[in-house]
Parts: structure tokens; sequence; C-alpha cells
């Protein structure tokens, strides 16, 4: 995997201004080995599928330098898409190919062997748990089923560098698990793998490090745990709002808070864990809201706190923090 040197995958001040003026990605700088699973994180808007598209080839930026080892991606296209594999965020356009037929055909593409090929599909296909759809065409397939059968098609025979924008979209929760081991195996095998997602609660358990970023900025980068130690000595006390029941008054304790449908998270001190859960128990007690739940802080505290926005796009709606 090493003759190109370190294999690192490097964008160094990458700027991306669109003939309209808009300037949808502003001075990224962001590097990722092989190995590594690469969380990029950041609202609707954020500019990371700008970032993607410079990295294979299809936009060339206003200004920076994005490489893959010794290879300049924006210098050399070609080369760019022979060592990436991307998986889109739509859908892989697959109505009139079986699944498996699919999943080879990919794999033949890029350069593999038949034999290697048709082996790592069929253990693809085991992996995930899609033997009943193996030779099923793709225009009667779920759409959880068709975004695995996607991972599948993109990670046959990898590049050195898998970009992956919402992999899991659609996919039920067990073969969710599935598919996350898998993408944990492309960087055992020496990949480097970017992760492009607003699931913020997925990317905790799945990324190695990850950057956020905002309005084409990246705001902040690093591990999961160094993100949520900038939230150390705080806790998540939700409440689960009763239908037909207005927010309550948030109390003075709260740092700051969010409301997605009925779930009402605030991030209070650990200090006042006793008050809060006196508050939640009055709250609930007055008919309000149906339970609570106290909580260490999550990586998506830290993503609301940095961006203004929780992993589902809300805007918190509650005192500033
Ligand atoms: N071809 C284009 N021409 C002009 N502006 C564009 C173009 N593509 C994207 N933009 C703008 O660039 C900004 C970044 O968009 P981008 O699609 O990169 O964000 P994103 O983080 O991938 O969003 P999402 O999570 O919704 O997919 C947005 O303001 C978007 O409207």
């Amino acid at each position: 995997m090493d003759d190109d040197g370190d294999g690192l995958f490097r964008a160094d001040g990458v700027s991306k201004v669109y003939p309209n003026g808009i300037r949808a990605n502003d001075g990224i700088s962001l590097h990722a080995a092989p190995g590594e699973v690469y969380g990029l994180l950041g609202p609707n808007g954020a500019g990371k599928t700008t970032l993607v598209k410079q990295v294979i080839g299809l936009l060339k930026p206003t200004a920076g330098r994005i490489t893959l080892g010794a290879c300049d991606l924006v210098a050399d296209p070609a080369a760019a898409r022979q060592l990436c594999s991307y998986l889109p965020q739509a859908q892989v356009p697959i109505d009139s190919f079986r699944a498996r037929e699919a999943i080879v055909l990919c794999g033949r593409v890029r350069g593999g062997r038949r034999k290697a090929v048709e082996r790592r599909a069929d253990e693809l296909i085991e992996a995930l748990d899609l033997g009943e759809w193996r030779d099923k065409r793709g225009i009667g397939l779920s759409g959880g089923v068709k975004r695995l059968v996607g991972f599948a098609m993109v990670t046959v025979c990898p590049g050195r560098l898998v970009i992956l924008d919402e992999p899991t979209n659609d996919v039920d929760p067990l073969r969710r698990r599935l598919l996350w081991e898998q993408v944990r195996q492309l960087g055992d095998r020496g990949a480097v793998v970017l992760l492009v997602t607003h699931n913020v609660l997925e990317a905790e358990k799945a990324v190695d490090r990850l950057a956020i970023i905002s309005d084409g900025r990246l705001i902040a980068e690093g591990t999961p745990s160094a993100m949520k130690a900038r939230d150390r000595g705080h806790l998540r006390l939700q409440l689960m709002i009763a239908p037909g029941h207005e927010t309550p008054a948030l109390p003075p304790f709260a740092l700051r808070s969010t409301l997605a449908g009925h779930n009402l998270m605030t991030v209070i001190a650990e200090g006042d864990a006793a008050v809060g859960i006196k508050w939640a128990q009055q709250v609930i007690a007055a008919g309000a809201a149906e339970e609570y739940a106290l909580s260490a802080t999550s990586l998506e505290d830290a993503y609301i706190e940095l961006t203004g926005r929780d992993s589902a796009g809300g805007v918190p709606g509650g005192i500033g923090g």
C-alpha cells in the first residue's frame, strides 16, 4: 500500500468559490492517515460535498492543495478517480442489475481479477446479511438494501481513500452495525476512510477523528473524546414533553437547550444535578412532561454548541451557552 510515501490524505488551505460567488469552502486544512476513519460533520450547506467533489476531481479548488501520499489529486484527476472510491449520498442506479452482479461488475471495472472480486462480493453479501437479495434486481430492492448494495459496490475493490456519504441512510439498526464493522475493516486493511455524515451519534462510535465544518470553515477537529471534553463538568438533562403541552420555561441553571420534536435537551453543570432532577420531577408532576433522563454529555452536545444546530438540523431554542 505504501509505494506512495506515507499514504496520508491531506487538504491544505482548500477554498472553493462557485461562479455565483458562494464561498462553499474557506481555507480547509485537515489530514487523515491510512487506517483512520475520519468524520466530516456539519449542517446542511456547510460545504462537505463541495470538499469531497474536489477530492475526487469533480471540482477544481479555487485555492489550496489536496494530496494522497505523493499524488496531487487536483493536478491529476484521473489518478484521483483511480485512488478514491466514493459512495455518494444519492442511491446508486442499479435498477436493471441483480445485486451480486452489480457488485462484481464494479470490482471488475476497478481492475479486480474475476475470482478475487467474486469471492470478495460473496464475503460482503454475507457480512452485510444481503443473502436473500443476492440475485434480485435493483428495481425491486428497498432503499436500505440498495444502500448496502451500493456500499458493497464501492468497497468490493476499494481505493486507498474511501469516501462514504451517509452510508447508513435507510439501513435498519441491525444491518447498520454490520455496515460499521465493514467500515472499520476498510481502515484495518489500510484505507483512509472519510465519512461524511449529519448523524453525530453514529459518528461518535464509528470515527477515530473528526472535523466539524460550518459555513465552509473547519471550526473544530479532534477525537470524539477530545470534542466531548469541551463539555467536561456538564451533564445532559432530557425531558420528554407530553403531547399537546407547551415547552416548559427553562430553569436559570440551564446552560443551553435544544428542542427536537418532543425531546427537550438541556446542558447543565454537574453541580446542578440535584436541582435539575427536582425541576424535571416538578415538570412531570405538573403533567407537562412524561419522563426525564440525566446522562453524560455526548458528541452531539459539543456539535450543537459549535454549530448552533442539532444533528437533525434543529436550531437550539434556549438560552445561550
Ligand atoms: N454547483 C453549485 N453552485 C453554486 N453554489 C453551490 C453549488 N453546490 C453547492 N453550492 C452551495 O455551496 C454551499 C455548500 O454546499 P454543499 O453541498 O457543499 O454543502 P453540504 O455540507 O454537503 O450540505 P448537505 O449536508 O446538505 O449535503 C451551499 O451554500 C450550497 O448552496
